[in-house]
């Protein structure tokens, strides 16, 4: 089997008393679609922020390997080299896509602006790339020139996906990307993640208190609880037969709403 794209080792963080995270394990293999969920509370955003290199660990390591095979462990690369990583080679989509995205500059110029810090230069092809993205999530291609801001919530988060995906990163973090947003709106962006995952072969790391929204996307699940991990699995598994009392816990609720 080819080695993880990300694996992290013992990673632990407290605030104050709170433990965020308690000895947390997690890998990510090439292709695949890890959901991690749990309650509010749980420790996932913090999690997704460590595994990215925003925020340091008090113990734990996370090792990256990039496309010509060489391992980095994340918290020691230096701030240049871990910010060409986040711009190049992972993505992140934010649950309010004003955190994703720039609101002062045109849906064109948000897609651009990320090929541009990848190198292209060239302004008919730039046009021409954004163009195709915004076609690719659904968005009239006749908005290019419009502002964000005057984009409903929906479009907001497809835009954000489309700036994020237009330069092929490898692995791109998720926190909530449906939140917040209407139950039909809800299910069309889930349909479309889903989509541009197979098409382009992502890895993903998908922060979501959806189990309906795992079950749809992912591959394999963590459930997390008071920053542990207290369960792991192929999805089907752990949501058809949860093992830990809690993920019964949380399975029970969805089925019971
Ligand atoms: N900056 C901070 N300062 C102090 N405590 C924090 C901070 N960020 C998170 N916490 C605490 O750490 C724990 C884990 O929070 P985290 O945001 O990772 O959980 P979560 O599972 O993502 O929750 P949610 O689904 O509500 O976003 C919580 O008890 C939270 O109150």
């Amino acid at each position: 089997m080819s080695p993880p794209l990300l694996e992290a080792r013992g990673l632990s963080l407290r605030y104050g008393a709170v433990p965020a995270l308690d000895d947390v394990a997690l890998s990510i293999w090439p292709g695949e679609v890890v959901a991690i969920v749990g309650e509010s509370g749980s420790g996932k955003t913090t999690l997704l922020r460590v595994l990215s290199g925003l925020l340091r660990p008090e113990a734990g390591t996370v090792l990256y390997r990039a496309p010509a095979g060489a391992t980095h462990a994340v918290h020691d690369m230096g701030e240049a080299a871990l910010r060409r990583l986040q711009r190049t080679d992972w993505g992140f989509v934010h649950q309010n896509p004003r955190d994703g995205l720039r609101l002062g500059i045109s849906a064109g110029g948000n897609i651009g602006e990320r090929l541009m810090a990848t190198g292209a230069r060239h302004y008919g092809t730039i046009r021409g790339a954004a163009t195709e993205w915004l076609k690719r999530v659904e968005i009239d291609p006749a908005r290019i020139d419009g502002l964000p801001r005057t984009f409903s919530g929906g479009m907001q988060q497809r835009l954000q996906i489309a700036r994020t995906l237009v330069t092929h990163p490898r692995l791109v973090f998720m926190d909530e990307p449906t939140g917040g947003l209407d139950v039909s709106v809800q299910a069309r962006l889930l349909d479309l993640i889903r989509a541009l995952v197979a098409d382009l072969g992502l890895s993903v790391l998908l922060v979501t208190h959806d189990i309906a929204a795992a079950r749809l996307l992912a591959h394999r699940m963590l459930v997390m609880r008071q920053g542990r991990v207290v369960e792991e699995g192929l999805t089907d598994r752990v949501l058809d037969d949860p093992q830990h009392e809690y993920t019964q816990l949380l399975v029970a609720s969805v089925l019971a709403a």
